[in-house]
């Protein structure tokens, strides 16, 4: 449901965004708005710009026009409201679980016990309550990633934008993973957004999905996702999933919505 105030301000707001890297125009004149605490993939061909959006989001790299507001305020840097994750988790191998979870409290300060109090919260929340004290070589892809998110929810960001976070694990561990970020995002109520290019996926996780197409890099639909939430991962197999899958992909292939 959205927030009470969804009504007057946006969590992430686009207007004629695009991006040029010299020659190459990598997103083309995108539109949208997004809402508080919706949950919002971007799907789309290898090249197609879906990063470079992403990016531009994180105040990592400059727009070259347009407008691009989070919660109001124009981007024009990374932001303590807005986190990112990648596909690497990008953890300190010499530090312990909870120890890189803490990272971002022990940035801004000295770490007190509330602080652990919350981190051993939200190392439960991502189910590696147990591992809390293993270093991250012992740990697998997954629970690497899983690592990650965890310190990215310690920095208590509005906004999560996911970047192929579990692009380089093995399907059955990504399906599992998606189930996973889905309840916990629900938990926390954060905004969303998540680049990927596997159309299911992008589905399965979200009320609304960014379909983009290449050369240049169009936003060509906003597709709404009808089902209810939390899903389950049988919702894979159903006809109404599967019509879904079908309609994104008719879209990468001709740049038009049925
Ligand atoms: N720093 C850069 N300098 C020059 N060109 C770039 C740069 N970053 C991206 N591009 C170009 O912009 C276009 C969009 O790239 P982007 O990485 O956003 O696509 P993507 O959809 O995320 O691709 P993938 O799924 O393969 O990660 C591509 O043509 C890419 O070569």
């Amino acid at each position: 449901m959205a927030q009470p105030y969804a009504a007057t301000r946006q969590a992430i707001e686009a207007q004629q965004v695009e991006k040029r890297f010299g020659s190459v125009l990598a997103v083309e004149n995108a539109s949208f708005t997004i809402e508080p605490g919706s949950f919002i993939s971007i799907v789309g061909p290898s090249g197609c710009g879906k990063s470079t959006l992403l990016r531009m989001i994180a105040g990592l790299i400059p727009k070259t026009t347009g407008s691009l507001m989070v919660h109001g305020s124009e981007v024009t840097g990374p932001r303590g409201d807005v986190g990112v994750m990648f596909q690497k988790p990008t953890l300190l191998d010499w530090k312990t679980v909870i120890e890189n979870v803490l990272l971002p409290t022990k940035l801004k300060g000295r770490v007190t016990d509330a602080d652990r109090r919350r981190a051993v919260e939200l190392l439960h929340l991502v189910g590696l309550q147990d591992f809390a004290h293993a270093f991250p070589r012992h740990l697998s892809g997954g629970m690497q990633q899983r690592v990650a998110l965890a310190r990215l929810l310690n920095v208590g960001t509005d906004i999560l934008l996911l970047d192929e976070p579990f692009g380089a694990l093995d399907e059955f561990t990504r399906e599992h993973l998606n189930v996973e970020l889905s309840r916990i995002v629900a938990e926390v109520n954060t905004t969303s957004v998540f680049v990927t290019h596997n159309i299911a996926e992008a589905i399965f996780l979200a009320d609304k999905v960014f379909v983009m197409t290449p050369r240049p890099g169009r936003l060509a639909a906003i597709v709404d996702v009808p089902f209810e939430k939390p899903r389950d991962i049988s919702l894979l197999l159903t006809p109404e999933f599967n019509a879904l899958v079908a309609r994104v992909r008719n879209i990468f292939a001709t740049g038009k919505d049925l």
